[in-house]
């Protein structure tokens, strides 16, 4: 694996503007990617998790910072501009009925993005999604299928050798199997794990469910109000993480015997996520922190190193 950034994220942030009032949901992170790696991004529903993809990829533009995709700046780009990187890095979202075209055989489905492009013939496309269509377990017959004659979990297939189809580097897929049945799910799993072997594919790879993420990612970043609050192997963040949330958010995963005392400072983390609206000045964390100390309530901590591959935002680090 190499060290480069594929993708390096410098400084993002992201408002909106919601019944006028600024909504930041994605508060000064910084993040990378190497080539060939993927990385987990968990935290709670509103904590920014897909507003970062998106920012990534250039769906919703930054207010400020910058994303690099192998060096070349992508903040600021036109859509049209955007394109040719798009070869590089696809998107898989959650909802994958919605984003077929219900009028297009499914072969056309995976082979548009191609053939819009003129990058291939139509004949070629077909026989290009006919194989595609194989690799992620679906029969190239089923190219011939319209959308609606498939499952879920056939569509998020069809999606997939779409996302496939102009060879990226790197699928930031967002919640891309959460909505399937358990069996799907795990086999979706090892479908992501069989490309990222095949292809060298990385990951950018955004999930509330901490087991499944901990299948692919070679580490993890925790999101909390628009920040990240830690980074670390995947390894160390199931057996070891530091920061007091992510003690939180992964002892609630453990089995129970082997993890009792965390389980207990899970229940014990008092009050809600704050507003977004209304962000607590310092710590993002301190009011349901157990240890939080003056220096939290008035002072944002920043992400740094602790260890080799591990990084956390906490004065107590
Ligand atoms: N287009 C938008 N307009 C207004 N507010 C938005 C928009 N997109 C996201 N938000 C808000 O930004 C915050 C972060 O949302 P985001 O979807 O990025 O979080 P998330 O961690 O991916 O959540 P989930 O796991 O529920 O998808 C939330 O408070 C959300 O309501």
């Amino acid at each position: 694996m190499s060290l480069t950034p594929f993708l390096d994220l410098r400084h993002i942030e992201k408002s909106f503007r919601v019944r006028g009032k600024q909504l930041p949901a994605v508060r000064d992170v910084s993040l990378s990617i190497r080539e060939g790696e993927s990385l987990g991004l968990v935290g709670e529903s509103g904590s920014g998790k897909s507003t970062l993809g998106r920012c990534a990829i250039g769906l919703t533009a930054p207010d400020a910072g910058s994303v690099r995709l192998l060096g070349e700046e992508l903040v600021g780009r036109s859509r049209r501009d955007l394109r040719p990187i798009w070869r590089h890095m696809q998107m898989v979202f959650q909802d994958a009925g919605a984003a077929l075209h219900p009028r297009m055989t499914v072969g056309r489905n995976v082979i548009d993005p191609l053939v819009a492009r003129r990058l291939v013939s139509r004949r070629e496309g077909w026989e290009i999604a006919r194989q595609l269509l194989e690799q992620v377990g679906l029969h190239a017959d089923q190219a011939e299928a319209f959308p609606f004659e498939l499952s879920g979990g056939q569509q998020q297939r069809v999606m997939i050798a779409r996302a496939l189809a102009v060879e990226p580097k790197l699928l930031i897929c967002d919640e891309a199997v959460s909505a399937l049945d358990v069996s799907v799910q795990a086999q979706m799993m090892d479908l992501f794990i069989r490309l990222k072997q095949e292809r060298n594919l990385s990951y950018l790879f955004i999930s509330h469910n901490l087991p499944t993420v901990g299948q692919i990612a070679d580490r993890i970043a925790v999101m909390y109000l628009g920040q990240i609050v830690e980074v670390g192997t995947t390894q160390r963040m199931f057996q070891n993480p530091y920061h007091p949330y992510s003690k939180a958010l992964f002892a609630s995963v453990l089995p129970i015997p082997a993890n009792v005392s965390a389980r207990r400072e899970l229940r014990a983390l008092p009050g809600e996520m704050p507003s977004p609206f209304d962000l607590p000045r310092g710590c993002p964390f301190h009011t349901r922190c157990p240890v939080a100390v003056d220096r939290c309530r008035d002072v944002r901590p920043q992400l740094r190193a602790i260890d080799v591959d591990h990084q956390v935002a906490c004065h107590l680090a």
